[in-house]
């Protein structure tokens, strides 16, 4: 079967990253994720990851780079990663819609939220890109 991307955000605001508590499905529910979600039929993964954070998190935003890696969600997705920031003047993120509840993380607090099993090797990856 095709491969097809989720893509998530690691939304940085200086040294720190956002992260989201999914509030569905059930199976999902409670555990942490970089905000994102299916990139759609034609759709290039950036445009997605910045339709995405608008409808979560009430957002403008800009994607910055690619974080290296792929990583296997259930299949077909794969989970990609592209750092981003909030261009300026835009709201704060509020959980619109798919959380309950965010978080601005430093370096030290990286790893006090119950990340999703499958998101711990891409915020790994990505703090080794951003936070000093
Ligand atoms: N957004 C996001 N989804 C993730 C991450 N890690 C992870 O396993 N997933 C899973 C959860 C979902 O099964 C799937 C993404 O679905 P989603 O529900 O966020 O996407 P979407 O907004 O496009 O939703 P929909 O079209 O299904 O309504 O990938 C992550 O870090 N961010």
């Amino acid at each position: 079967m095709t491969e097809r991307i989720v893509v998530g955000a690691a939304l940085l605001d200086g040294d720190r990253l956002l992260a989201a508590r999914r509030s569905a499905p059930e199976e999902l529910a409670g555990r942490w994720e970089l905000p994102g979600g299916k990139v759609e039929p034609g759709e290039r993964p950036e445009a997605a990851l910045v339709r995405e954070l608008r409808e979560e998190l009430g957002v403008d935003a800009e994607v910055v780079e690619r974080v290296p890696g792929t990583w296997p969600l259930r299949s077909p997705y794969v989970l990609q990663v592209w750092t981003a920031r909030l261009k300026p003047g835009t709201a704060g993120p509020a959980p619109l819609q798919d959380h309950d509840a965010l978080r601005w993380l430093t370096a030290g607090e990286l790893w006090d939220v119950d990340w999703l099993d499958q998101d711990v090797p891409a915020v790994r990856e990505a703090s080794r890109h951003l936070l000093p």
